[in-house]
């Protein structure tokens, strides 16, 4: 069986290929933007094949789908950052929309029998009252972000792929997926990499956040990799799951945690320039439709994350 991943350079596909390297014959294809830093896949090269182009040249994805002729497709390419949303909403809008697109345009062209997977977002619902957690799939989605909206029109493209031509369409509303390998603008990833920084001397002990108060709900990525292929195997076409452990944790309480594991003394400091324009106050999703669909179930829990995390970026700085 062929597998396709786009995003493969990004927080979740290196983990998703090492996933699937463990599954006996599957041959792996991904899909590389040209001028992605290659480090985080740097283990894979060898085991699986890479196509080269980017997500928003319709050209280049129909060229590698037709190349790889596959009969699972992970799509995770994507601009995945709510902050940089704002500033550029229209590359959020044509990397997320377009890119879902051309993928469903090359896919129904070449190969109409895969099953395809749509990354989608807990960012979909934006904010969200306190009475209405943990959220459920039927939940308004109402995204407060540019980054929101752009993942409920590829979404929806899925679906109406699904509806208009019968492709096996599964779409996830992925809350926040943490682990090594990820580049240091999410929370976790800042908190931590800083944290390691001051720990090397190269930074002084003084770690910059934005807004503590929210809440969200995080997963290790190599639980999520392991849920994204139950679903794909699984999961019923034409619907969507929330991926995601069902417990909420402030992010107050995760820089705590980076100071206490931290190996130096350092303080916290709020950095207004990492306040965003709107921040939904709680993200914490109700996964009991996928744990249904699957019997998947999280094994690892937001210490573990942080501290694999702290340890990653220790390794970056030599430390
Ligand atoms: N990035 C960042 N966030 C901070 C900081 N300080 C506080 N936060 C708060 O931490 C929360 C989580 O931010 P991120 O970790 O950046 O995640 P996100 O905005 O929820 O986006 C991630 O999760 C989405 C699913 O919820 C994903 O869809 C998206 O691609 C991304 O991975 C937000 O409320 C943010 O304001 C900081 O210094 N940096």
């Amino acid at each position: 069986m062929r597998v396709f991943i786009t995003g493969i350079t990004g927080p979740v596909g290196s983990f998703l290929a090492d996933y699937l390297l463990t599954i006996p014959s599957l041959d792996i294809h991904a899909f590389k933007r040209w001028r992605s830093d290659p480090r985080p896949i740097e283990h894979l090269l060898g085991k699986i094949t890479i196509h080269e182009g980017d997500i928003e040249d319709a050209f280049a994805v129909d060229r590698a789908i037709a190349a790889a002729r596959p009969d699972r497709i992970f799509h995770l390419a994507a601009q995945s950052y709510p902050s940089a949303s704002w500033d550029a909403p229209i590359v959020t809008m044509r990397a997320n929309v377009e890119g879902t697109i051309n993928l469903l345009e090359a896919a129904r062209r070449h190969v109409p029998y895969a099953r395809i997977h749509i990354a989608g977002t807990s960012a979909e619902y934006g904010p969200v009252r306190p009475e209405d957690v943990p959220i459920r799939e039927d939940h308004p989605l109402r995204p407060a972000s540019p980054y929101g909206v752009s993942k409920v029109a590829a979404e929806l493209s899925g679906l109406q792929y699904h509806a208009s031509y019968g492709l096996h369409v599964v779409v996830t509303r992925s809350f926040n997926h943490v682990g090594p390998r990820q580049g240091d603008r999410c929370s976790i990833q800042t908190f931590c990499r800083q944290m390691a920084l001051i720990e090397a001397g190269r930074q002084p002990p003084v770690i910059y956040v934005g807004n503590l108060a929210p809440k969200r709900d995080f997963s290790h990525t190599r639980d999520v990799a392991r849920a994204l292929w139950l679903l794909l195997e699984h999961g019923v076409p034409g619907e969507v799951y929330n991926l995601c452990s069902g417990h909420a944790v402030r992010i107050g309480d995760i820089v705590d945690m980076v100071v206490a594991m931290g190996r130096v003394p350092a303080k916290v400091q709020v950095d207004p320039a990492r306040l965003r324009p709107v921040d939904e106050p709680i993200l914490q999703g109700d996964n009991s439709k996928l744990r249904a669909a699957t019997g998947w179930q999280p094994e690892i829990g937001i210490e573990q994350i942080v501290a694999e995390v702290l340890d990653y970026w220790r390794q970056q700085f030599g430390i």
